[in-house]
């Protein structure tokens, strides 16, 4: 089976900061990959970098199949759901998806496709900067999917918002792995391990590949150790 993703001992360097010194690892067909790390580990990083919005300095970096030093043709393939906002705010939700269609040539009937997916109907007139966070996020992964992607990228795309939304973007996701997409997300909350299949663990410089339970079971440890430590400052 042929990975969809392939990174082979990619450094990126950060004014003198190294913050990858040498990863490598990769996602196959179907697996549903999380980036776990602690803040300013380089998980947001790493996401730009596949997703070829972010340049690097060393290393290869092949996303369904393609070298993207080489070619951006992956990008055709791929939905993308960045950290921050990143719709048009002064828009309404459908000039959202309208214009996000047309450059991704996507069909009418994706667009209402996606409008009925993600439960868009109501709001379609409302101006994004005034969307609920939950409503948001269930428009910025529409957007995602409007052109049928292969693979999702995904940063945190599980926020604190209302259950309604977070049920339909887990309900949708899961839809997407069985019909045979890839997903890599960025993630900070742990529990968010079991929509995963794996988890690569970024800490100093390296990426560690952990089961989902073994990355939680090692999250705990770390914890408890963290905690015990605090403790004995205090003896
Ligand atoms: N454009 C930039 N200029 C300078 N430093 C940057 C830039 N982008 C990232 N960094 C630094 O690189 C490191 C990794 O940042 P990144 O946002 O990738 O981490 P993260 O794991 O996603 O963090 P968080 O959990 O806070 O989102 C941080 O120290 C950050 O300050």
């Amino acid at each position: 089976m042929e990975p969809v993703i392939k990174v082979s001992n990619l450094v990126q360097k950060i004014g003198r900061q190294i913050l990858f010194n040498g990863l490598s690892f990769e996602v196959l067909p179907g697996e549903s990959f999380g980036v776990f790390g602690l803040r300013g580990a380089g998980k947001t990083t790493l996401l730009h970098i596949l997703a070829g919005v972010d340049r690097f300095k060393s290393g290869q970096v092949e996303v369904l199949g393609y070298n993207i030093k080489k070619s951006e043709k992956f990008k055709r393939d791929l939905g993308l759901v960045t950290q921050e906002k990143s719709l048009f705010l002064d828009m309404t939700v459908v000039e959202n998806l309208d214009f996000m269609a047309a450059l991704k040539k996507s069909s009418r009937s994706d667009v209402y496709q996606m409008i009925e997916r993600y439960a868009l109907k109501d709001l379609l007139a409302e101006p994004v900067i005034l969307l609920a966070m939950g409503s948001f996020q269930r428009l910025s992964l529409a957007c995602a999917m409007l052109n049928r992607p292969k693979l999702l990228i995904a940063d945190e795309i599980i926020k604190d918002f209302d259950l309604y939304s977070r049920n339909l973007i887990l309900r949708e996701l899961r839809q997407f792995q069985a019909e045979g997409g890839t997903c890599v997300f960025g993630f900070s909350n742990i529990d968010f391990c079991e929509q995963l299949s794996k988890v690569g663990w970024l800490e100093n410089g390296k990426l560690k590949v952990y089961e989902p339970e073994s990355a939680r079971a090692e999250w705990h440890r770390q914890i408890k150790l963290y905690a015990e430590q605090s403790d004995s400052h205090y003896v």
